[in-house]
Formats: C-alpha cells, sequence, structure tokens
C-alpha cells in the first residue's frame, strides 16, 4: 500500500464504517482501493445485495478491466463452485476477492495479477466491512411493506442525482442518459380497501410494487412515497424513451390478474429531473401531470412538458400554494 497503515487495517475499517450513505461508502472503499493496488482492479457489486442480480462495476481503474456480462458470470460460477476457502481466487492469472452476503455472492473485487497474501486478507476483511455497513444504510432505508425504498430516502436520492453523485454503476462515456422523476398512484385504491378490507390493500400495494421494480433497472431507484402513492427516479436518453418505460409498466399493471382484486391501473405522471430546481418543485411538477392523467380518464401516463405550462406559470403556481 502506497500509504502506511496497520495491518489490521483498524483507521480504514473506522473510515468504512463512518460513512453515511451509499454512495460515500462506495467513494471510500473506491479510493481505499486505488490506494491498496498498484495494478489496475474493477470491483463488482450487485445493488440489490442479492444473488439474485448481476453484479455491475460499481467502479474501474481502468477500461481494460470492465469484464463482459459472460466473463462476470464465470467469475461467480466459479467462485460458486470453489470448496473451501472463497476468499482469494486466481483467475487466468489475476486475482479475485468475492463479496459475500451472509452466504450469497453478490460482488467481487478483480485485480489484475496476482495479490500478495497479506495484502489480500486485508482486501478481503475491508470488504466485508463495506457489506456490512452497506446492508446497514441498505436496509434502514427499505420499506417494510413494499420492500421498495422508503420516502425519508427519497429527497437525499433527488439531491444526489442533481448534485451529479448519484449512487450509479460505471457506465460507458457514450451513455449520455437523464435522469427522469416518475410519480406512480394506484387508481380508486379506496374501492379496494372498502370492497375488499385492509389485508387485500395492501397485497395490492406490495404486488404493484413487485412490478415496478421489475420493470426498471437495478441502477433505477423505486420508492413507496406515500400509502398508494410510488414514485421512481429512472435514467432513459429522451422523453419519448422514458414514456415508453412507463407505459410499459402502466400497461403490464393494467393487464396483471390481482388475487381477489382482479384488476388495478395506475395513472402516472413524470418529469425530466434537472438541477436549477428544488427537489419539491421536481416533484410537484410530476404531481401536476399525475393530476392531469388522474383527471383525464385514469390509467395512462402523462409528461409535464405536454401540458405546455410555461415555467413562469409554474412558478405563479407554486407561490399560490404558499
Ligand atoms: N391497505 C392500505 N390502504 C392504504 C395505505 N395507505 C393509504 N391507503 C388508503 O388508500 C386510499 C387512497 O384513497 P384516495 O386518496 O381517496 O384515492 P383513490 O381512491 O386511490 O382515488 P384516485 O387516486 O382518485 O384514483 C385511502 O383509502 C387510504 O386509506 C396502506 O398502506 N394500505
Amino acid at each position: 500500500m502506497s500509504t502506511s497503515y496497520s495491518p489490521c487495517g483498524h483507521e480504514l475499517t473506522v473510515q468504512l464504517l463512518a460513512q453515511k450513505s451509499e454512495s460515500q461508502l462506495a467513494q471510500a472503499l473506491e479510493h481505499i482501493v486505488a490506494d491498496a493496488c498498484e495494478t489496475h482492479y474493477a470491483f463488482y457489486f450487485s445493488k440489490s445485495l442479492s444473488a439474485n442480480e448481476i453484479p455491475k462495476p460499481l467502479f474501474v481503474s481502468h477500461r481494460d478491466v470492465c469484464l463482459s456480462i459472460d466473463s462476470t458470470t464465470s467469475v461467480l460460477n466459479k467462485t460458486n463452485k470453489i470448496e473451501g476457502d472463497k476468499h482469494l481466487i486466481q483467475h487466468g492469472g489475476d486475482s479475485i476477492i468475492p463479496l459475500w452476503h451472509h452466504t450469497e455472492l453478490v460482488g467481487f473485487l478483480y485485480v489484475k495479477g496476482q495479490l500478495n497474501f497479506t495484502l489480500a486478507t486485508l482486501l478481503k476483511h475491508l470488504l466485508n466491512v463495506f457489506i456490512h455497513q452497506m446492508a446497514t444504510l441498505h436496509f434502514a432505508r427499505i420499506d417494510p411493506l413494499s420492500q421498495l425504498l422508503n420516502r425519508q430516502t427519497f429527497d437525499e436520492k433527488v439531491i444526489e442525482i442533481t448534485n451529479g453523485e448519484g449512487f450509479t454503476v460505471c457506465r460507458e462515456a457514450s451513455d449520455e442518459r437523464k435522469w427522469y422523476l416518475a410519480m406512480i398512484d394506484i387508481d380508486h385504491f379506496k374501492q379496494v380497501n372498502d370492497n375488499f378490507g385492509h389485508v387485500i390493500g395492501d397485497e395490492v400495494i406490495l404486488l404493484v410494487a413487485q412490478i415496478i421494480k421489475a420493470n426498471f433497472r437495478t441502477e433505477d431507484y423505486t420508492f413507496r412515497y406515500g400509502g398508494e402513492e410510488f414514485s421512481i427516479l429512472f435514467q432513459s436518453f429522451d422523453d419519448d424513451a422514458a414514456l415508453i418505460a412507463l407505459e410499459r409498466l402502466r400497461e403490464h399493471i393494467a393487464t396483471s390478474r390481482f388475487p381477489q382484486v382482479e384488476h388495478v391501473s395506475v395513472s402516472i405522471g413524470f418529469t425530466e429531473v434537472v438541477d436549477t430546481l428544488q427537489v419539491s418543485e421536481q416533484v410537484h411538477k410530476a404531481d401536476q401531470a399525475l393530476y392531469y392523467s388522474k383527471d383525464n380518464g385514469r390509467n395512462r401516463v402523462t409528461n409535464y412538458l405536454s401540458l405546455g405550462l410555461s415555467e413562469s406559470h409554474y412558478e405563479c403556481a407554486e407561490i399560490e400554494l404558499f
């Protein structure tokens, strides 16, 4: 290591445990790995902390160490098949330190060339601390019913995104997608509760949440915003692509069968996330588009831009609220 630390890595452990957001924790680990490795490295991580999701690159020192999905799968398969000590694996002359969350393989650190035993042991320990702290931060942000991110996390994520600090996996330089905010509300949900009871109502919330999550990428953010309202922060190339993604979600929900209730629909409003507005202003724009969907037959998606409201109109609407 270029900086001298105690061999047990106590200072580095404390440093990782001090991080209070997932993005800061990822950055702290990146600094440590960059300092420790004299060759190129890549860190692959499954953001959902589940082995069901293929880990994606969270940080890489050089594009030459970016693995294809096939190579990533081959590393995972190889690691899973190894009997005995699964903490340092040699892979075609390079080193791999697997990242375990309980018994699930949720990522790995790939380092070009052979790591010496002492450094590998220290990195293994630090990856354990990282995953422990990541799990603590992750589960504090989850809504227990829907298993989506909770409302408390929403503002934080919008601010991270507008500041360009989102906890996203690395992408190609050419991939210049924009962030969008969608607000989603289950239609006539009061009738679901009134006709079938709150337990069935809760089940509908859970099933809608699962469909929302399944329709978006793992690097997008899906929230239970409150009661029967959800929000999504997701990336798309443009408004048309964002509309297509949300239309697909709307249709998926409208054509799904729900126990007892049979069918439910959702109304959706969305807007591009811009760094010039406060979080509440961005939500207000998406909400206006959502209200339009509600007022115009429900089970539909509306882009805020299509409402043709000028920014000055929008500002007036804001002022009237207070
Ligand atoms: N089962 C259940 N119901 C909830 C939960 N949170 C909110 N609700 C109910 O969701 C219903 C929302 O009703 P409204 O806001 O009147 O809207 P709606 O009936 O969905 O009608 P529109 O939004 O206009 O289509 C209320 O009856 C709330 O009590 C929850 O966690 N579980």
